[in-house]
């Protein structure tokens, strides 16, 4: 039975438009203009308890908007949204106690207070007892490698370290749904790497389900074999990372490395060039006519060196984003 479930979930916002200026302030105040942003359209998935689910589209495709939704920060304008076997917008103690949410870019953590203290009140919050909260805390900074660190004022923290203490304290009640909205941002390469790492632990140890956005591909990569896309607030694709490169791929990059520099001009005929140094280039060549390309390029030029390879997935998924395509 799916843990998280959508039903032709959409939101508009209501936006206030006004003129600049005092003159505009007055004319807003007698005549009200308005427009509304589709900001999630017709949103329709289920997820089941323990997936680990990427949440892919570009800026405002209406991803955090989704997300507020599914925890309950918003009411949807139409659809249903059942969450844990709630109606989230309800946001009844025992659905808050089930799930958490975590942006990248707010923190809960007090800033001149050690983590520590904001761990008891969350403690105190969720109701959770002595004994399980000593546990938890322990369990948890071992998972995430800050024993030492929770005991020294937050803004003492580097960002890494403040990240990992703002997910032990969103994970003190041992949520079984996280919904986490760029956990990675501004993180280090290393930083990354020990979220993601710990995020993999997790859900393993506690088949917690987990749905993540992240601009950050290798954090997709990493941990999740299903992805949703969403573009201008409708969900384009559902479904394994790897059938993207089918449903969206049907090129192939071709890599060569001529003996004499050609102008930009004369390889265009072969394919898209994708880019060009010296004798080193890169084309973007549809799948169906690769083996005749190949041959042609081989023909009409000397090349030292020739490799053929599936496009990076950033790149497959911005060229959806770009092109606007639609599930089929
Ligand atoms: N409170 C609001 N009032 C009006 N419009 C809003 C509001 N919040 C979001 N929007 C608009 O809704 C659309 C979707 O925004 P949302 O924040 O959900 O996108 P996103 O995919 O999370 O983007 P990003 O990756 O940049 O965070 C955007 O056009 C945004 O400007």
């Amino acid at each position: 039975m799916p843990i998280i479930e959508t039903e032709q979930l959409s939101k508009v916002y209501p936006v206030s438009l006004k003129e600049p200026g005092l003159k505009g302030t007055l004319s807003h105040f007698f005549h009200r203009k308005r427009r509304w942003i589709e900001a999630v359209r017709s949103v329709s998935f289920q997820i089941e308890p323990g997936e680990v689910v990427g949440f892919l589209g570009p800026n405002g495709a209406g991803k955090t908007t989704t997300l507020k939704m599914l925890t309950g920060l918003i009411h949807p304008s139409q659809g249903e949204v059942k969450v844990v076997g709630h109606t989230p917008f309800q946001r009844r103690a025992d659905f808050l106690h089930q799930i958490t949410l975590v942006m990248g870019q707010k923190q809960q953590l007090l800033w001149d207070l050690p983590a520590m203290d904001s761990l008891r009140i969350n403690a105190a919050v969720y109701g959770l007892d002595h004994a399980t909260w000593t546990h938890r805390v322990a369990q948890l900074s071992e998972m995430l490698e800050i024993q030492g660190k929770l005991n020294q004022p937050v803004r003492k923290l580097s960002l890494g370290e403040r990240m990992k203490a703002e997910l032990l304290a969103a994970l003190l009640h041992q949520p079984q749904v996280l919904f986490l909205d760029e956990p990675t941002l501004g993180l280090d390469v290393n930083a990354q790497v020990s979220v993601r790492n710990f995020l993999r632990d997790y859900n393993q140890r506690f088949n917690a389900t987990i749905l993540l956005t992240s601009h950050y591909m290798a954090d997709i990569t990493a941990l999740c074999d299903r992805v949703l896309l969403i573009h201008c607030g409708e969900l384009i694709y559902d479904g394994e990372l790897s059938g993207l490169l089918d449903r969206f791929a049907p090129y192939r990059e071709v890599a060569v490395e001529l003996a004499q520099p050609q102008s930009e001009q004369r390889l265009e005929r072969y394919g898209e060039v994708e880019e060009i140094n010296g004798c080193q280039a890169r084309l973007i060549v549809r799948r169906e006519t690769l083996t005749q390309t190949v041959s042609q390029l081989l023909a009409d030029f000397k090349i030292l060196d020739l490799t053929v390879s599936d496009p990076p997935i950033e790149e497959i998924i911005g060229r959806v984003f770009r092109s606007g395509a639609v599930l089929g």
